[in-house]
């Protein structure tokens, strides 16, 4: 039974569905690194929120992890290339919690227009300071979005209600989609220049960190208010406190800093801004969403293979990863017996998807026909990471879909294209669910994958299939199946042998010695 960790505060719904689903769980929140790392290698899988770093060290010691899921969205928190480089799948809830957020942020644009919190306050405190508090309208503002994804889209939503002309800068919004919207797509300049109110709902990455900058700030209109409900690297705190004490920031209201949880801040204090403690996403509602979510998504993962809203790897139904199954174990192994037959850099690996595998979710396929290729000699690569380095090694992967053409109801060609040769292997799945290999080169053969097998390329000519026979006699190599291959008779011909265990090297160098004998070599699957 797979085990999964709860490592922040969830809805007890994730607990209920892991149980319901036949996951053993444990809900250990509030640790600190050194506690999740000394218990973090008995999980197959994290639940998170944003409180626990899956950080490089994490993953290096989760050795049974498969899947790390974020119950919301933003994934700051984990190490995806480490996830990715170690084949654990990272997913989030990308929807749960949007409309929770994009309300928070409005609810933090009339706190600062109406300065509620000051006033609540002073009210509170017996003052009845009706003079000191003017606020301003919404009504006719133009509401800059720094980031028109699916919160920055509800935000403008809402705003348009609120009678608001809505201004974005999103280098990825189309302008019909923005048209849709009715948000007039700026560059960032214009809006800094335009915008009444900004409000951030971008990622936070090498791009967007700081894109609030002193600089920036100081284009904006005298008077700004500024909304973060994203996250605190958007901004940089000294010079939006700078911004705010020369009057060019007349209010901000953050639900997000550079640094959390936010004990000590340079903006703390200060009555221009409205500060929440990254509360965006705290309704009953989306907590609710986001706990079922990720329990869902987890478990459907480790019983299933399904893989839904995963951020290094394609989406896979259940039904589909039912039927991809045999698929992907047929790719995998084909890949892996053209890697282990090339001993060269690799310029190209070609696919070819035929029939019913055509109809697969060929993303899930290629990456692991490429896995099988690639781990042949760098054993870290796995399914999840294997397109990355392919990338990194400059390998070009190409995919072809065609309908059935041959005798197989379906089938995978994988061609690998070297400086040297180019190298082609294919084979189908039989309604057994085994893989079968059906090509070598242009030979044609039936030859099940097993642990061990030996590889010959020979002369097609009488006397080789006895004295190889009477070798792994001789050397107690036990022969649990033979196959053989040729082009036409006496051309160059192939012998598969499945042997039981290892073969050892003074065999392979003594197949290598026998009369007729090309070439030879032990695989693996
Ligand atoms: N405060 C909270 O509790 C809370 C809750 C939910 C989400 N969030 C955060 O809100 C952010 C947005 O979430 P979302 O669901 O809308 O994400 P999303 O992916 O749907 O949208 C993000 C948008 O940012 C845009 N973008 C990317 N780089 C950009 C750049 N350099 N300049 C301008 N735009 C850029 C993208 O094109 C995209 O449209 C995330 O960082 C998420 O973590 C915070
Ligand atoms: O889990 C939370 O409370 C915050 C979630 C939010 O930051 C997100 O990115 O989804």
């Amino acid at each position: 039974m797979p085990k999964v960790l709860i490592a922040d505060k969830l809805s007890t719904a994730a607990v209920n569905i892991f149980k319901m689903r036949g996951v053993e769980v444990d809900v250990k929140t509030g640790l600190t690194k050194e506690e999740l790392l000394k218990i973090v290698d008995q999980y197959d899988g994290i639940a998170i929120r944003s409180a626990t770093k899956i950080t490089k060290d994490v993953i290096a010691v989760a050795k049974k992890l498969k899947v790390v899921g974020r119950a919301g969205i933003g994934v700051d928190n984990v190490d995806i290339p480490a996830a990715t480089a170690a084949g654990v799948i990272v997913m989030n809830t990308p929807f749960g919690n949007s409309i929770t957020t994009a309300e928070h942020a409005i609810a933090l644009m009339m706190a600062l227009a109406r300065e509620l919190p000051a006033a609540n306050a002073s009210t509170h405190a017996g003052k009845w300071e009706k003079n000191r508090f003017m606020g301003v309208e919404l009504y006719g503002k133009t509401l800059g979005l720094i980031g028109a994804g699916n919160i920055g889209s509800i935000v403008a939503d809402r705003a348009k209600g609120l009678k608001m002309h809505v201004v974005a800068f999103d280098p990825y919004l189309s302008a019909e989609s923005a048209e849709e919207k009715g948000i007039e797509k700026v560059e960032l300049d214009d809006l800094l220049a335009r915008a009444d109110f900004i409000t951030l709902h971008t990622p936070l990455t090498p791009e967007t960190k700081g894109i609030l900058s002193a600089e920036a700030l100081a284009k904006t209109k005298k008077g700004v208010r500024i909304i973060n409900c994203a996250r605190g690297g958007l901004i940089d705190e000294a010079a939006l406190k700078a911004a705010l004490d020369s009057g060019q920031v007349a209010g901000a209201a953050l639900d997000v800093f550079a640094e959390e949880p936010a004990k000590a801040n340079p903006l703390f204090g200060n009555e221009k801004v409205v500060c929440t403690p990254h509360l965006g996403a705290s309704t009953e509602e989306a907590q609710e969403n986001v706990a079922l979510q990720v329990a869902e998504q987890i478990s459907d993962y480790l019983l299933t293979g399904a893989i839904v809203n995963a951020l290094n790897m394609p989406s896979i139904s259940a039904q589909e990863a039912q039927l991809v199954k045999p698929w992907i174990s047929l790719a995998e192994k084909l890949g892996a017996f053209a890697g282990q037959l090339t001993e060269t850099s690799i310029q190209a690996v070609e696919i070819l998807y035929e029939g019913s595998a055509a109809k697969l979710n060929q993303r899930a396929l290629t990456q692991a026909a490429l896995a099988g290729l690639l781990k042949a000699h760098m054993p870290e690569v796995n399914m999840v990471n294997a397109p990355l380095v392919a990338k990194e090694r400059g390998i070009k992967v190409s995919e072809t879909r065609r309908d059935q053409q041959g005798i197989y109801e379906g089938y995978i060609q994988i061609k690998v294209v070297t400086p040297e040769m180019t190298r082609a292997v294919a084979g189908t799945v039989f309604a057994d669910g085994h893989p079968r290999l059906i090509q070598v080169k242009d030979i044609k053969l039936d030859a099940e994958f097993a642990p061990n097998m030996i590889y010959v390329t020979n002369e097609d000519k009488p006397g080789f299939i006895g004295r190889l026979g009477t070798l792994l006699g001789d050397t107690k190599v036990n022969i649990a199946n033979f196959t053989l291959g040729r082009s036409a008779p006496g051309d160059d011909s192939i012998a598969l042998v499945q042997v039981d265990g290892e073969v050892p090297q003074a065999v392979l160098d003594a197949i290598r010695k026998l009369p007729l004998v090309k070439s030879a070599k032990a695989l693996k699957f």
